[in-house]
């Protein structure tokens, strides 16, 4: 198996330097002057610095440089997934696609997997996804990930490929719980850092964590999820690690939500844009997702957090 990596961010750079610690990696960056940079620093330092990069990681801007590679990951942010897809269709044909980006999109309310069948109908795919900080991987630190692949064949075949010494690869056909898991856990962490962030406590915070699971398991089973899924490394793994570390973006996001203060724009926040895109969905599929809805209402500034939590804590009394 021959392995590119389209995006050249943390993700894509970290992915890229752990699997050519094994076998020969191109990595495309969709600037030319930042692949020049990588190219010229053996590094990424933009978004991933001092990882130096290993002998058998290439770099380019140039897409057809990719051309002899079978299996292709995609570590673009989910709501540039749609363009980047549809603008780069034709190299990207017979080519096993392996997504990378965890949430759902907003205009569509599709994950990966329905996005690339859209304009890829016969495209090989797998969703590449779990708890990993890009630089914990970069380093070589030991890391689960789940490999989801509706065609356990290639999912086995993937498993193997992608898998080193240090990232360890567990392997599931369970699509739509990968996907749900991976999307939701961000909107979840964007709730707790806002928990954190408006002095609530840790004990809030571990409530908020919880019922936020309570919330993934019931739209992912809703749609199809098996529950297993959903307490593995995709789900509950993941969930764990973005609300509890102050390494995630999306949890630094909530955070800054919470203080009050501004947070740098220009940084890959998931949750933002899943969480409006699950609360739509939420609705036409008739299910409650309080936590959901309210991060949506923070994110759109249509609440704030002590309102929001005050929306949480007068609702009615329930059964666990
Ligand atoms: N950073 C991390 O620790 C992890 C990230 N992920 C997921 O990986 C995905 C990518 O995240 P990061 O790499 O962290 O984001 P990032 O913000 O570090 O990098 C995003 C990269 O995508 C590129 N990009 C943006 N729009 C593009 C377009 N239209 N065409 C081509 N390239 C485009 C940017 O130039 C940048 O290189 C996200 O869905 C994230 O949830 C998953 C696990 C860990
Ligand atoms: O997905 C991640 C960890 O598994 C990365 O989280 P953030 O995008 O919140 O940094």
């Amino acid at each position: 198996m021959s392995v590119g990596v389209l995006g050249a961010g943390a993700f894509g750079t970290a992915l890229a330097i752990a699997l050519a610690r094994k076998a020969p990696v191109q990595l495309w960056a969709r600037s030319e002057t930042r692949a020049r940079d990588m190219a010229t620093h053996r590094q990424n330092t933009a978004y991933l610095p001092e990882q130096a990069f290993p002998e058998q990681l290439m770099v380019t801007a140039n897409l057809q440089e990719l051309a002899g590679c079978d299996t292709l990951l995609l570590a673009v942010p989910m709501q540039q997934l749609d363009n980047f897809i549809a603008e780069n269709a034709a190299a990207l044909q017979e080519k096993t696609l392996v997504a990378c980006c965890k949430g759902v999109d907003l205009r569509s309310g599709d994950g990966p997997a329905e996005i690339i069948a859209r304009h890829l109908p016969d495209t090989g795919f797998a969703l590449l996804t779990g708890p990993s900080f890009a630089r914990d991987i970069a380093v070589g630190l030991p890391t689960g990930l789940t490999l989801a692949c509706t065609d356990d064949g290639r999912g086995q075949a993937l498993q193997k490929a992608l898998s080193t010494p240090a990232l360890r690869l567990y392997r599931t056909t369970d699509v739509i719980g990968a996907t749900l898991g991976g999307a939701l856990k961000n909107v979840i962490a964007i709730a707790c850092g806002a928990t954190i962030g408006a002095g609530l406590g840790e004990s809030a915070r571990a409530t908020v964590l919880t019922r936020g699971f309570a919330e993934m398991q019931r739209l992912a089973l809703r749609r199809g999820a098996q529950a297993a899924t959903l307490s593995g490394l995709s789900g509950f793994g993941d969930l764990v690690l973005t609300c509890t570390s102050e390494q995630s973006r999306n949890y630094r996001f909530g955070r800054a939500l919470g203080q009050g203060t501004t947070f740098d724009p220009s940084v890959t926040v998931e949750g933002a844009a899943t969480a409006r895109a699950v609360r739509d969905i939420a609705a036409r599929d008739d299910l409650d997702m309080p936590i959901t809805s309210a991060v949506a209402g923070l994110v759109e500034n249509r609440l704030d957090v002590t309102q929001a939590m005050q929306d949480l804590l007068s609702r009615s009394l329930k059964e666990e």
